[in-house]
């Protein structure tokens, strides 16, 4: 199948309003897509399904499932995008949210958990906002190419469905990738705008954020995993952003609640909520002016079942022999995403606070990650 096709297939369910997702791995070029066959509302009930799924922050609501058995699967390859069909994305972006009051807004939120922080409530809270804007180019096919285009080493995604809604997002942030029992996933945390270099020097403050988020997962999982690896902290580019990352991996014991019992432990990490995780939760649900919906919530494939053929060369009916089944989960957190409903864009933003944190910077740090989602919006 060529892109076109593709871009026009998805075009076409959204028109009939039938839920599909559509995604590209980081650093890679296939776009894969599940179209769902009907517009009922799947669920997932323990994690243990095999579809695409898009879970919120607050995973006491419903994760929504788009089942492999109720869709069409498809994928090709993306490097082919016309140029034409990017240039023509380009939209005029109008901010409805009164900044000023917004800017206000934030600061008094930042400044609550600190002073949370300092009686001890909590070592970090990550506090976020809602930025709503009007675009005139309200086509989701158009606004996901200049996505793919925009941030080639993203997790790249649009995911429809007419019940519950339109989202798009570029995460830098991989929650877990299972295949088999080989586990892995990353402590991202700690911001700096890019300046043509990743060679940046870290404060105290971002370094220790970031240090929170490796000691929660590395706590959560160690029961969990065998075999635990945990890399150096490295710098990584996300867009217009710097930010600092630990790999972790472990092996996991192969019993069908696995995922689950990860899942419950490792989401929301104190990248997207703080530590303790409760506490932190509590204060965020209780004093966010908006509700995050699925903003810093995961989504993606959820044991998906693939073939890998050990000679991929051989292409006679004795390969069969060869080809062995894997599964495999690859997850990540819905950051520098949006929500689009009509004419509106919904942006969510958020960042990490600490004992260290000044109200001010926070806030700053808040626009230069909203220029990741308005970037294709202008
Ligand atoms: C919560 C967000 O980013 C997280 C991921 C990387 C760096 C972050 C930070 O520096 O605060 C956040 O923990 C967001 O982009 O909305």
């Amino acid at each position: 199948m060529n892109p076109s096709d593709l871009f026009q297939k998805l075009q076409d369910q959204f028109a009939n309003k039938l839920p599909f997702v559509a995604y590209r791995n980081p650093n890679e070029s296939i776009i894969k897509t599940f179209l769902q066959q009907d517009n009922t509302v799947y669920k997932t009930t323990d994690f243990s399904e095999s579809g695409y799924i898009f879970s919120p922050f607050n995973i006491e609501e419903t994760s929504v499932l788009i089942p492999v058995e109720k869709s069409l699967i498809l994928e090709f390859e993306s490097e082919t995008i016309e140029e034409s069909s990017i240039n023509s994305c380009a939209s005029e972006v109008i901010e409805i949210s009164d900044i000023t009051v917004v800017k206000q807004n934030h600061i008094a939120l930042v400044e609550m958990g600190i002073k949370a922080i300092h009686k001890g409530t909590f070592e970090k809270v990550v506090l976020s906002r809602q930025e709503s804007v009007t675009i005139s180019e309200t086509n989701p096919i158009k606004i996901y190419k200049r996505l793919l285009e925009t941030y080639p080493t993203a997790y790249v995604y649009v995911w429809f469905h007419p019940k519950v809604g339109l989202w798009l997002g570029a995460t830098p942030e991989t929650l877990l990738h299972i295949e088999n029992n080989q586990f892995s996933t990353m402590a991202l945390a700690g911001t700096q705008v890019y300046k043509n270099t990743i060679d940046v020097v870290w404060k105290d403050k971002e370094l220790e954020e970031q240090q929170i988020v490796t000691n929660f997962i590395v706590s959560n999982l160690e029961s969990q995993l065998q075999d635990l690896k945990v890399s150096e902290v490295e710098t990584v580019r996300a867009g217009n952003l710097v930010h600092l990352k630990t790999h972790i991996s472990g092996r996991v014991n192969s019993n069908p609640s696995s995922l689950k019992n990860i899942l419950k432990k490792l989401h929301p990490t104190p990248a997207v909520c703080g530590m303790p995780k409760e506490e932190a939760k509590q204060f965020i649900l209780e004093n966010e002016p908006y509700k995050r919906d699925f903003y810093t919530g995961f989504l993606g494939e959820l044991n998906i079942k693939k073939s890998i053929s050990r000679n991929p060369n051989r292409r006679n009916v004795e390969n069969n022999a060869y080809t062995r089944i894997k599964t495999v989960s690859n997850l990540f957190v819905n950051l520098r995403c949006m929500q689009i409903q009509n004419t509106e864009a919904l942006l969510y933003i958020g960042g990490g606070i600490t004992k260290d944190s000044n109200p001010n910077l926070e806030w700053e740090e808040t626009i230069a990650k909203s220029v990741t989602m308005k970037k294709v919006l202008q």
